[in-house]
Protein backbone atom coordinates (compact mmCIF):
# COMPACT_ATOMS: atom_id res chain seq x y z
CA UNK A 1 0.00 0.00 0.00
CA UNK A 2 2.75 2.06 1.20
CA UNK A 3 5.85 2.72 -0.63
CA UNK A 4 9.25 1.69 0.55
CA UNK A 5 9.86 4.00 3.54
CA UNK A 6 12.99 5.65 3.89
CA UNK A 7 14.03 9.58 5.46
CA UNK A 8 13.68 10.66 1.76
CA UNK A 9 10.71 9.39 0.68
CA UNK A 10 9.30 11.10 4.12
CA UNK A 11 10.98 14.14 3.35
CA UNK A 12 9.44 14.45 -0.25
CA UNK A 13 6.23 13.20 1.57
CA UNK A 14 6.03 16.20 4.08
CA UNK A 15 6.94 18.18 0.86
CA UNK A 16 4.69 16.96 -2.14
CA UNK A 17 2.03 15.30 -0.62
CA UNK A 18 1.39 17.35 2.39
CA UNK A 19 -1.61 16.67 4.36
CA UNK A 20 -2.16 13.66 2.90
CA UNK A 21 -1.55 9.73 4.33
CA UNK A 22 1.48 8.86 3.27
CA UNK A 23 2.63 11.88 4.90
CA UNK A 24 1.43 11.50 8.32
CA UNK A 25 2.31 7.42 7.91
CA UNK A 26 5.98 8.46 7.26
CA UNK A 27 6.10 10.87 9.86
CA UNK A 28 5.47 8.57 12.38
CA UNK A 29 7.72 5.84 11.20
CA UNK A 30 10.89 7.00 12.31
CA UNK A 31 11.47 6.41 15.60
CA UNK A 32 13.93 9.96 16.34
CA UNK A 33 12.58 11.43 12.91
CA UNK A 34 9.09 12.94 14.69
CA UNK A 35 6.60 15.64 13.12
CA UNK A 36 8.48 18.03 15.20
CA UNK A 37 11.97 17.42 13.77
CA UNK A 38 11.24 18.23 10.18
CA UNK A 39 12.10 21.55 8.77
CA UNK A 40 8.83 23.79 8.66
CA UNK A 41 7.68 23.71 5.18
CA UNK A 42 7.79 20.02 5.15
CA UNK A 43 5.91 19.77 7.61
CA UNK A 44 2.52 17.79 7.23
CA UNK A 45 -0.79 19.57 8.63
CA UNK A 46 -2.01 17.51 11.63
CA UNK A 47 -5.10 16.49 11.25
CA UNK A 48 -6.97 17.28 14.56
CA UNK A 49 -10.15 15.82 16.14
CA UNK A 50 -11.92 18.14 18.68
CA UNK A 51 -14.46 16.63 21.31
CA UNK A 52 -16.84 18.35 22.67
CA UNK A 53 -16.37 20.79 20.31
CA UNK A 54 -19.96 22.14 20.40
CA UNK A 55 -19.46 23.71 23.88
CA UNK A 56 -17.74 27.29 24.13
CA UNK A 57 -14.41 26.54 23.48
CA UNK A 58 -14.78 24.48 20.55
CA UNK A 59 -16.04 26.55 17.70
CA UNK A 60 -13.36 28.87 18.56
CA UNK A 61 -11.01 26.99 17.97
CA UNK A 62 -11.69 24.54 15.22
CA UNK A 63 -12.19 28.43 13.25
CA UNK A 64 -8.44 29.40 14.35
CA UNK A 65 -6.96 25.90 13.29
CA UNK A 66 -9.08 25.56 9.86
CA UNK A 67 -7.66 28.69 9.05
CA UNK A 68 -3.74 27.47 9.69
CA UNK A 69 -4.14 23.87 8.60
CA UNK A 70 -7.15 23.92 5.92
CA UNK A 71 -11.01 23.56 6.69
CA UNK A 72 -10.37 19.30 6.35
CA UNK A 73 -7.96 18.88 8.47
CA UNK A 74 -10.00 20.17 11.40
CA UNK A 75 -12.68 17.95 12.53
CA UNK A 76 -15.48 18.63 14.85
CA UNK A 77 -17.46 16.11 17.27
CA UNK A 78 -19.37 16.07 19.78
CA UNK A 79 -22.54 14.04 20.55
CA UNK A 80 -25.53 16.30 20.29
CA UNK A 81 -26.70 17.40 16.65
CA UNK A 82 -25.26 20.82 15.62
CA UNK A 83 -26.84 23.93 14.26
CA UNK A 84 -27.29 24.58 10.90
CA UNK A 85 -23.86 26.77 10.85
CA UNK A 86 -21.58 24.26 12.11
CA UNK A 87 -21.86 22.13 9.44
CA UNK A 88 -21.96 24.87 7.30
CA UNK A 89 -18.48 25.92 8.17
CA UNK A 90 -16.58 22.62 8.19
CA UNK A 91 -16.67 18.97 9.08
CA UNK A 92 -18.42 17.57 11.90
CA UNK A 93 -19.07 14.46 12.99
CA UNK A 94 -20.57 12.26 16.17
CA UNK A 95 -17.97 11.24 18.31
CA UNK A 96 -19.15 9.50 22.14
CA UNK A 97 -16.21 9.97 24.35
CA UNK A 98 -17.42 7.37 26.47
CA UNK A 99 -17.48 4.46 23.42
CA UNK A 100 -14.35 3.51 23.09
CA UNK A 101 -14.65 1.41 20.19
CA UNK A 102 -15.92 4.49 18.11
CA UNK A 103 -12.99 7.09 19.46
CA UNK A 104 -10.88 4.10 18.26
CA UNK A 105 -13.32 4.23 14.18
CA UNK A 106 -12.77 7.83 14.40
CA UNK A 107 -9.28 8.24 15.17
CA UNK A 108 -7.99 5.76 12.15
CA UNK A 109 -11.09 6.27 9.94
CA UNK A 110 -10.41 10.12 9.78
CA UNK A 111 -6.47 9.29 10.07
CA UNK A 112 -6.52 11.52 13.40
CA UNK A 113 -2.79 13.30 14.56
CA UNK A 114 -4.04 15.57 17.39
CA UNK A 115 -6.72 15.15 19.65
CA UNK A 116 -8.42 18.23 21.59
CA UNK A 117 -10.17 16.70 24.05
CA UNK A 118 -12.87 19.36 25.07
CA UNK A 119 -15.76 17.34 26.46
CA UNK A 120 -16.54 17.61 30.16
CA UNK A 121 -19.27 18.85 32.48
CA UNK A 122 -18.27 22.09 34.29
CA UNK A 123 -17.84 23.02 37.82
CA UNK A 124 -21.86 23.63 38.34
CA UNK A 125 -23.30 20.98 36.32
CA UNK A 126 -20.82 18.31 37.44
CA UNK A 127 -22.33 19.40 41.39
CA UNK A 128 -25.99 18.83 40.25
CA UNK A 129 -25.19 15.10 38.13
CA UNK A 130 -21.97 13.80 40.07
CA UNK A 131 -22.35 10.16 38.58
CA UNK A 132 -22.63 11.97 35.19
CA UNK A 133 -19.66 13.76 35.59
CA UNK A 134 -17.49 10.61 36.89
CA UNK A 135 -18.63 9.15 33.58
CA UNK A 136 -17.38 12.00 31.20
CA UNK A 137 -14.88 14.13 33.34
CA UNK A 138 -13.20 10.83 34.29
CA UNK A 139 -14.01 7.84 32.34
CA UNK A 140 -14.43 9.17 29.08
CA UNK A 141 -11.04 11.24 30.10
CA UNK A 142 -9.38 7.27 30.12
CA UNK A 143 -10.57 6.63 27.32
CA UNK A 144 -8.90 9.41 25.19
CA UNK A 145 -5.35 8.59 27.14
CA UNK A 146 -5.99 5.16 25.96
CA UNK A 147 -7.07 5.91 22.49
CA UNK A 148 -3.82 8.56 21.68
CA UNK A 149 -1.51 6.23 23.58
CA UNK A 150 -2.76 3.38 21.30
CA UNK A 151 -2.05 5.74 17.99
CA UNK A 152 0.61 7.73 19.32
CA UNK A 153 -1.46 10.83 19.23
CA UNK A 154 -0.53 14.65 20.46
CA UNK A 155 -3.31 15.09 23.29
CA UNK A 156 -4.23 18.60 24.89
CA UNK A 157 -6.88 18.31 28.16
CA UNK A 158 -7.41 21.67 29.31
CA UNK A 159 -7.22 21.80 33.37
CA UNK A 160 -8.54 24.46 34.77
CA UNK A 161 -8.49 27.14 38.04
CA UNK A 162 -11.31 24.71 39.39
CA UNK A 163 -8.40 21.82 40.35
CA UNK A 164 -7.12 23.99 43.52
CA UNK A 165 -9.23 24.36 46.44
CA UNK A 166 -9.33 26.60 49.93
CA UNK A 167 -6.03 24.69 51.00
CA UNK A 168 -4.08 25.93 47.82
CA UNK A 169 -2.79 29.49 48.24
CA UNK A 170 -4.86 32.11 46.23
CA UNK A 171 -2.97 35.12 45.29
CA UNK A 172 -0.92 34.02 43.26
CA UNK A 173 -1.76 30.29 42.77
CA UNK A 174 1.96 28.29 41.22
CA UNK A 175 1.76 25.81 38.74
CA UNK A 176 3.15 23.25 41.28
CA UNK A 177 1.27 23.58 44.81
CA UNK A 178 -1.25 22.34 46.87
CA UNK A 179 -4.59 20.40 45.11
CA UNK A 180 -7.50 19.45 47.14
CA UNK A 181 -10.48 20.90 45.07
CA UNK A 182 -13.92 20.36 46.50
CA UNK A 183 -15.98 19.60 43.35
CA UNK A 184 -16.03 16.63 40.65
CA UNK A 185 -14.93 19.04 38.23
CA UNK A 186 -11.99 19.56 39.97
CA UNK A 187 -11.06 16.56 41.51
CA UNK A 188 -11.23 15.06 37.82
CA UNK A 189 -8.93 17.68 37.08
CA UNK A 190 -6.76 17.09 38.89
CA UNK A 191 -6.78 12.87 38.03
CA UNK A 192 -6.44 13.99 34.73
CA UNK A 193 -3.22 16.09 35.10
CA UNK A 194 -1.67 13.26 36.84
CA UNK A 195 -3.35 10.55 34.44
CA UNK A 196 -1.54 12.92 31.62
CA UNK A 197 1.95 13.18 33.27
CA UNK A 198 2.08 9.65 34.00
CA UNK A 199 0.80 8.49 30.72
CA UNK A 200 3.61 10.29 29.76
CA UNK A 201 6.55 9.51 31.80
CA UNK A 202 5.59 5.66 31.51
CA UNK A 203 4.58 5.62 27.71
CA UNK A 204 6.10 8.61 26.27
CA UNK A 205 2.50 9.91 25.63
CA UNK A 206 2.89 13.75 23.87
CA UNK A 207 0.56 14.77 26.35
CA UNK A 208 -0.09 18.51 26.84
CA UNK A 209 -2.38 20.71 29.21
CA UNK A 210 -2.74 24.58 29.81
CA UNK A 211 -4.75 25.35 33.21
CA UNK A 212 -7.53 28.24 32.10
CA UNK A 213 -8.85 30.61 33.93
CA UNK A 214 -12.92 31.78 32.83
CA UNK A 215 -13.46 31.84 29.78
CA UNK A 216 -15.12 34.73 28.02
CA UNK A 217 -16.68 34.46 24.82
CA UNK A 218 -19.53 36.59 22.60
CA UNK A 219 -20.25 33.96 20.24
CA UNK A 220 -20.79 30.63 22.34
CA UNK A 221 -22.21 30.30 25.31
CA UNK A 222 -20.78 29.08 28.65
CA UNK A 223 -21.84 25.80 29.37
CA UNK A 224 -22.55 25.64 33.53
CA UNK A 225 -19.93 26.55 35.39
CA UNK A 226 -18.93 28.87 38.36
CA UNK A 227 -17.41 31.59 36.32
CA UNK A 228 -20.85 31.91 33.73
CA UNK A 229 -21.56 34.98 34.69
CA UNK A 230 -18.48 37.14 32.92
CA UNK A 231 -20.00 36.42 30.08
CA UNK A 232 -24.05 36.93 30.79
CA UNK A 233 -23.51 40.49 32.27
CA UNK A 234 -22.26 41.71 28.60
CA UNK A 235 -25.46 39.64 27.11
CA UNK A 236 -27.71 41.59 29.83
CA UNK A 237 -25.58 44.83 28.72
CA UNK A 238 -27.10 44.89 25.68
CA UNK A 239 -30.59 43.63 26.42
CA UNK A 240 -31.76 44.97 29.25
CA UNK A 241 -29.25 47.00 31.31
CA UNK A 242 -29.78 44.72 34.43
CA UNK A 243 -27.72 41.81 35.82
CA UNK A 244 -28.27 39.64 38.62
CA UNK A 245 -24.81 38.14 39.65
CA UNK A 246 -24.55 34.82 41.19
CA UNK A 247 -21.51 35.54 42.50
CA UNK A 248 -20.84 38.50 45.61
CA UNK A 249 -19.26 42.14 44.37
CA UNK A 250 -15.69 41.12 45.82
CA UNK A 251 -15.08 37.65 44.61
CA UNK A 252 -11.74 37.76 42.38
CA UNK A 253 -11.28 34.94 39.80
CA UNK A 254 -8.92 35.05 37.07
CA UNK A 255 -10.78 35.49 33.84
CA UNK A 256 -9.56 35.10 29.60
CA UNK A 257 -11.06 36.05 26.42
CA UNK A 258 -11.45 33.60 24.13
CA UNK A 259 -9.28 34.33 21.27
CA UNK A 260 -6.36 34.39 24.00
CA UNK A 261 -7.53 31.13 25.27
CA UNK A 262 -7.61 29.65 21.54
CA UNK A 263 -4.47 31.18 20.70
CA UNK A 264 -2.60 29.68 23.92
CA UNK A 265 -4.10 25.86 23.06
CA UNK A 266 -3.10 26.55 19.20
CA UNK A 267 0.61 27.39 20.45
CA UNK A 268 1.18 25.03 22.52
CA UNK A 269 0.06 22.22 20.34
CA UNK A 270 2.62 23.89 17.55
CA UNK A 271 5.35 23.46 19.91
CA UNK A 272 8.30 21.01 19.53
CA UNK A 273 7.99 18.63 21.98
CA UNK A 274 11.48 19.39 23.46
CA UNK A 275 10.40 23.09 24.46
CA UNK A 276 7.78 21.72 26.96
CA UNK A 277 9.85 21.33 30.59
CA UNK A 278 6.45 19.86 32.22
CA UNK A 279 3.17 18.93 30.75
CA UNK A 280 0.63 21.25 32.46
CA UNK A 281 0.85 24.73 32.66
CA UNK A 282 -1.05 27.84 34.36
CA UNK A 283 -2.32 30.49 31.79
CA UNK A 284 -3.48 33.67 33.44
CA UNK A 285 -4.41 36.66 31.32
CA UNK A 286 -6.58 39.34 34.15
CA UNK A 287 -8.25 39.09 37.25
CA UNK A 288 -11.37 41.06 38.66
CA UNK A 289 -14.00 40.90 40.75
CA UNK A 290 -17.89 41.65 39.71
CA UNK A 291 -17.95 44.84 40.93
CA UNK A 292 -14.77 45.98 38.66
CA UNK A 293 -16.00 44.47 35.88
CA UNK A 294 -19.60 46.36 35.83
CA UNK A 295 -17.42 49.29 36.80
CA UNK A 296 -15.92 48.60 33.29
CA UNK A 297 -19.06 47.82 31.66
CA UNK A 298 -20.75 50.95 33.12
CA UNK A 299 -18.55 53.23 31.07
CA UNK A 300 -20.17 52.16 27.94
CA UNK A 301 -23.42 51.70 29.43
CA UNK A 302 -24.12 54.33 32.04
CA UNK A 303 -27.72 52.79 32.77
CA UNK A 304 -26.22 49.29 33.19
CA UNK A 305 -27.24 47.95 36.72
CA UNK A 306 -26.34 44.74 39.10
CA UNK A 307 -27.53 43.17 41.80
CA UNK A 308 -25.80 40.42 43.68
CA UNK A 309 -27.64 37.33 44.55
CA UNK A 310 -25.15 34.57 45.28
CA UNK A 311 -26.09 31.05 44.97
CA UNK A 312 -24.34 27.50 45.11
CA UNK A 313 -21.75 28.42 42.76
CA UNK A 314 -20.25 31.23 45.57
CA UNK A 315 -18.89 28.56 48.00
CA UNK A 316 -16.91 27.12 44.99
CA UNK A 317 -15.59 30.22 43.42
CA UNK A 318 -14.74 30.65 47.44
CA UNK A 319 -12.16 27.99 47.14
CA UNK A 320 -10.65 29.20 43.42
CA UNK A 321 -7.56 31.15 43.23
CA UNK A 322 -7.62 34.83 42.50
CA UNK A 323 -4.48 35.13 40.55
CA UNK A 324 -2.94 32.40 38.66
CA UNK A 325 1.26 32.23 37.99
CA UNK A 326 1.94 31.68 34.76
CA UNK A 327 6.00 32.60 34.69
CA UNK A 328 6.55 29.17 33.57
CA UNK A 329 3.93 29.57 30.39
CA UNK A 330 5.52 32.59 29.61
CA UNK A 331 9.31 31.89 29.67
CA UNK A 332 8.97 28.25 28.42
CA UNK A 333 5.91 28.55 26.11
CA UNK A 334 6.30 32.04 25.25
CA UNK A 335 2.70 32.74 26.27
CA UNK A 336 1.50 35.78 26.19
CA UNK A 337 -2.03 37.51 26.84
CA UNK A 338 -3.39 40.14 24.36
CA UNK A 339 -6.37 40.91 26.32
CA UNK A 340 -6.93 42.80 29.42
CA UNK A 341 -10.27 44.08 31.35
CA UNK A 342 -10.66 47.01 29.08
CA UNK A 343 -10.23 45.53 26.19
CA UNK A 344 -12.10 42.64 26.77
CA UNK A 345 -14.96 45.22 27.31
CA UNK A 346 -15.14 46.66 24.28
CA UNK A 347 -14.75 43.64 22.57
CA UNK A 348 -17.76 41.52 24.07
CA UNK A 349 -19.91 44.89 24.12
CA UNK A 350 -19.11 45.22 20.05
CA UNK A 351 -19.49 42.02 19.17
CA UNK A 352 -22.88 41.29 21.05
CA UNK A 353 -24.43 44.46 19.83
CA UNK A 354 -23.65 43.27 16.19
CA UNK A 355 -25.08 40.39 16.96
CA UNK A 356 -28.48 41.24 18.61
CA UNK A 357 -29.19 43.68 16.58
CA UNK A 358 -33.05 43.97 16.28
CA UNK A 359 -33.31 40.97 19.09
CA UNK A 360 -34.41 41.24 22.93
CA UNK A 361 -34.25 39.02 25.91
CA UNK A 362 -32.33 37.96 29.15
CA UNK A 363 -28.92 36.40 29.25
CA UNK A 364 -30.73 32.85 30.01
CA UNK A 365 -33.14 33.48 26.90
CA UNK A 366 -30.31 34.13 24.53
CA UNK A 367 -28.35 31.77 25.90
CA UNK A 368 -30.93 29.17 25.22
CA UNK A 369 -32.07 30.56 21.78
CA UNK A 370 -28.14 29.93 21.07
CA UNK A 371 -28.20 26.31 21.75
N1 LIG B 1 -15.21 27.41 29.52
C1 LIG B 1 -14.36 27.69 30.52
O1 LIG B 1 -14.42 28.74 31.17
C2 LIG B 1 -13.27 26.70 30.83
C3 LIG B 1 -12.27 27.07 31.75
C4 LIG B 1 -11.30 26.14 32.11
C5 LIG B 1 -11.27 24.91 31.49
N2 LIG B 1 -12.24 24.58 30.59
C6 LIG B 1 -12.19 23.25 30.00
O2 LIG B 1 -12.24 23.35 28.58
C7 LIG B 1 -12.98 22.25 28.05
C8 LIG B 1 -14.10 22.79 27.17
O3 LIG B 1 -14.94 23.59 27.97
P1 LIG B 1 -16.29 24.22 27.41
O4 LIG B 1 -16.52 25.44 28.19
O5 LIG B 1 -16.27 24.28 25.94
O6 LIG B 1 -17.35 23.12 27.90
P2 LIG B 1 -18.89 23.05 27.55
O7 LIG B 1 -19.60 22.56 28.76
O8 LIG B 1 -19.35 24.32 26.94
O9 LIG B 1 -18.92 21.92 26.41
C9 LIG B 1 -18.65 20.58 26.70
C10 LIG B 1 -19.15 19.73 25.55
O10 LIG B 1 -18.93 18.36 25.89
C11 LIG B 1 -19.94 17.62 25.26
N3 LIG B 1 -20.10 16.27 25.83
C12 LIG B 1 -20.73 15.89 26.96
N4 LIG B 1 -20.71 14.55 27.08
C13 LIG B 1 -20.03 14.06 26.02
C14 LIG B 1 -19.69 12.76 25.57
N5 LIG B 1 -20.07 11.66 26.26
N6 LIG B 1 -18.99 12.62 24.43
C15 LIG B 1 -18.61 13.72 23.72
N7 LIG B 1 -18.93 14.98 24.08
C16 LIG B 1 -19.63 15.15 25.22
C17 LIG B 1 -21.18 18.46 25.44
O11 LIG B 1 -22.20 18.10 24.50
C18 LIG B 1 -20.64 19.87 25.25
O12 LIG B 1 -20.84 20.35 23.94
C19 LIG B 1 -13.45 21.44 29.27
O13 LIG B 1 -12.54 20.41 29.52
C20 LIG B 1 -13.39 22.43 30.38
O14 LIG B 1 -13.18 21.80 31.62
C21 LIG B 1 -13.23 25.45 30.24
C1 LIG C 1 -13.37 27.86 35.29
C2 LIG C 1 -13.93 26.81 34.38
O1 LIG C 1 -13.37 25.58 34.57
C3 LIG C 1 -15.39 26.80 34.11
N1 LIG C 1 -15.78 28.03 33.47
C4 LIG C 1 -16.21 26.61 35.36
O2 LIG C 1 -16.55 27.60 35.95
O3 LIG C 1 -16.52 25.51 35.71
Amino acid sequence: MFPAITKSVCRSAGRDLQRTQLARHCVRFFNGFSQDELPVEETPAPRVLITGGLGQLGSGLASLLRKKYGPDNVIMSDIVNPPRHVRETGRYIFADILDFKNLQEKVVNEGIDWLIHFSALLSAVGEANVPLAIKVNIEGMHNILEVSKQYKLRVFIPSTIGAFGPTTPRNPTPDLTIQRPQTIYGVAKVHAELMGEYYHHKYGLDFRCLRFPGIISAETPPGGGTTDYSTEIFHDAVTTQRHECFLEHDTRLPMMYIDDCTRATAEVMELPEHRLKQRVYNIQAMSFTPAEIYAEVKKHVPDMEIDYKPDSRQAIADTWPQVLDDTNARLDLGWNHEYDLPKLVTTMLTKIRAQKEGKQGTSAQINAAAI
